[in-house]
């Protein structure tokens, strides 16, 4: 077989496990990098992409990428011509506007050309009209915050004189673009807010699984479970499916010992997925006292990388009040930057922070330090090497 004919038949099914698919992607990738001319990664960066992303995204609001989805579901013939798409939109599309959208689309393999006017999904546009990947909140996000972010922080940066924003009260790229600091803006535009957590749940579907990096039966070994003592607090846990998996492991774990607590506004308005019974919401700000005492468990997920270090301080000062010492655990689930060879999800995260929140991802000594600095013992670091995040395990020094 030639050497094309190879790589176009490969395909997810042609990897045993998704540790060696994603190698594979990687590896694709690279090789695309290697092949592609200067000019031409220029132009996809910047040219082709620009419009991408705005092509998918007007598909998304014209409704196309659910109706496709659905009428996939309930026939065989999942093809769709230019007529047929025009009647899956919910507004008054002009036919030529849309051709021209699904031609550029098509050309960067979203959907798929089969004749004149005639698309084919792929398992990419499927899943953007599946609400429960989360896939289109991917994109959307991307477009409420990222890319905008992105763009400014060219100049952000250049304004401040190239120094590293670490506190976003002295000086904020969100702020300096939007006026109010990310999780300001946040609620008060609740559109945007359910973007970033609409992110947020599909990152969590896309991770490993907490309860397989981290030990939690040796956790829980030592916990009286019928006491009706709180166990396990998700703190800034949004949709709280850390907590579900944990339950999920423990369902032994009865009722008042799983707490997930965010702001208000992100527990009313953007997390209305079922839980279990067993699990309590509360809305709580970190920034005041925690309410639970003693629990065995205070569990932070990609939350303190939103934070300086100073903010770190304040938040886990009101958690080492509430802690019992010598039994309770603080867990911190976050990147933990190697010195060298940071992952691509690793540096993403790191800058998204800077676009976003004066955010940054630490690495172990500073985690450490911090820690240290705030009165905590780091007692444990947990890796798997199939999970981009570490679980941090500290206790009262
Ligand atoms: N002051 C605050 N008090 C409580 N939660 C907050 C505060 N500021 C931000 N958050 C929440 O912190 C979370 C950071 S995103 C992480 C969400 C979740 N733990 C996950 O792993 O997917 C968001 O849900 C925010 O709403």
């Amino acid at each position: 077989m030639d050497t094309l004919s190879l790589l176009e038949g490969l395909g997810p099914e042609s990897f045993s496990n998704d540790a060696d698919r994603y190698a594979a992607k990687e590896a694709a990738r690279k090789l695309l990098y290697k092949l592609e001319s200067p000019f031409e990664r220029s132009w996809s960066l910047c040219i082709e992409t620009s419009v991408l992303v705005a092509g998918i995204q007007v598909c998304q609001d014209l409704g196309i990428w659910s109706k496709w989805a659905d009428k996939c579901k309930e026939s065989e013939t999942a093809t769709q011509t230019l007529d047929d798409i025009l009647a899956m939109c919910n507004s008054k599309a002009d036919p030529n506007l849309l051709r021209r959208l699904l031609r550029h689309i098509s050309a960067l393999y979203v959907i798929e050309e089969t004749d004149v006017d005639t698309w084919k999904p792929t398992p990419f546009s499927l899943a953007l009209g599946d609400k429960t990947s989360y896939v289109d909140q991917t994109i959307q996000c991307g477009l409420d915050h990222n890319i905008p972010c992105g763009v400014n922080l060219v100049k952000f940066l250049a304004k401040n004189q190239y120094q590293e924003p670490v506190d976003r009260f002295k000086f904020d790229n969100y702020r300096d673009l939007f006026g109010d600091d990310f999780f300001d803006y946040c609620q008060k535009n609740p559109g945007a807010g359910g973007s970033f957590i609409g992110l947020m749940k599909a990152l969590n579907l896309n991770k490993m699984d907490w309860t397989e990096v981290y030990d939690t039966k040796k956790l829980l070994s030592e916990v009286e479970i019928s006491n009706g003592q709180p166990v396990f607090v998700d703190m800034g846990g949004a949709h709280g499916r850390d907590t579900n998996r944990l339950l999920a492991k423990h369902p032994e774990l009865g009722q008042d010992a799983l707490i997930v607590q965010d702001l208000p506004d992100v527990l009313a308005l953007h997390t209305q997925e079922k839980l279990d019974g067993r699990i309590k919401r509360m809305p709580h700000d970190f920034f005041s006292t925690q309410p639970v005492l003693g629990a065995r468990a205070y569990f932070f997920h990609v939350v303190l990388h939103d934070w300086s270090d100073v903010d770190c301080g304040r938040i886990l000062g009101k958690v080492k009040d509430a802690m019992t010492k010598g039994y309770s655990k603080l867990l911190i689930c976050e990147v933990v930057l190697p010195p060298k060879g940071a992952t691509s999800f690793m540096t993403t995260l790191d800058l998204q922070m800077m676009n976003s929140t004066s955010g940054f991802e630490r690495t172990e000594e500073h985690w450490r330090k911090l820690l240290q600095n705030i009165g905590f013992r780091v007692v444990g670091i947990s890796t798997h090497i199939g999970a981009m995040e570490s679980v941090i395990e500290a206790e009262i020094a």
